[in-house]
């Protein structure tokens, strides 16, 4: 089983799978998973087109990173572009947008790129993706925004668990970024 773990930069993504890595491995009742943070692939493997430098990030090569996943079927794979490939379950992590903004800006993202990032987020830009791409029978939401990391470590061992029923749509942003 694939389960596809995305959401806006900031939502809490590899940090809750980073927790949910060692659920995996210590809890019999769930699969046997392997975490795969596909931005690190990415960046070890090179399977990026250009590198925008006015973005300061690295533009990446969808079908070299689908071929790259090609045969690794049993994976939790973890990245704000993992609802663009092949998933039984595709999880969106969400985070209210004013908290968004102040988490990336801790992080140390630039005000304008922590606003952008806010402004997706309040306009569902990933989940709506998502749901085209995947389906609503496939597609989860958990807000992380009251959340602490181990609580949504435990909500992704859930789904994986399938202990959760699809979700997407019962989180709401609207007026939430003024
Ligand atoms: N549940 C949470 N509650 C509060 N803060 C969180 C939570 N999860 C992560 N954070 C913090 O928010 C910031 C972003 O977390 P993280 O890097 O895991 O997000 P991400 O979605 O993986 O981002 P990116 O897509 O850029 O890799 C980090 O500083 C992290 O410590």
């Amino acid at each position: 089983m694939r389960v596809a773990v995305t959401g806006t930069p900031g939502t809490g993504k590899t940090t809750a799978t980073d927790l949910l890595a060692s659920r995996l491995d210590d809890d019999d009742a769930l699969p046997d998973l392997e975490v795969i943070h596909l931005n690190e692939v990415l960046d070890r493997e090179g399977l990026y087109t250009e590198i925008d430098a006015d973005r300061d990030s690295k533009v990446a090569d969808l079908d070299a990173l689908a071929d790259w996943l090609d045969g690794r079927d049993d994976a939790v794979i973890d990245s704000h572009l993992a609802h663009h490939f092949a998933a039984d379950r595709v999880v969106v992590l969400r985070c209210r947008p004013d908290v968004l903004e102040e988490r990336l800006r801790d992080r140390g993202e630039s005000g304008a790129k922590a606003r952008e990032n806010a402004e997706s987020e309040a306009l569902d830009v990933i989940l709506a993706e998502a749901v085209e791409e995947h389906g609503l029978e496939s597609v989860y939401e958990i807000d992380t925004t009251d959340r602490d990391p181990e609580t949504v470590a435990d909500e992704l061992a859930a789904v994986v668990a399938g202990d959760r029923e699809p979700s997407a749509g019962t989180v709401d942003f609207v007026g939430y970024l003024e």
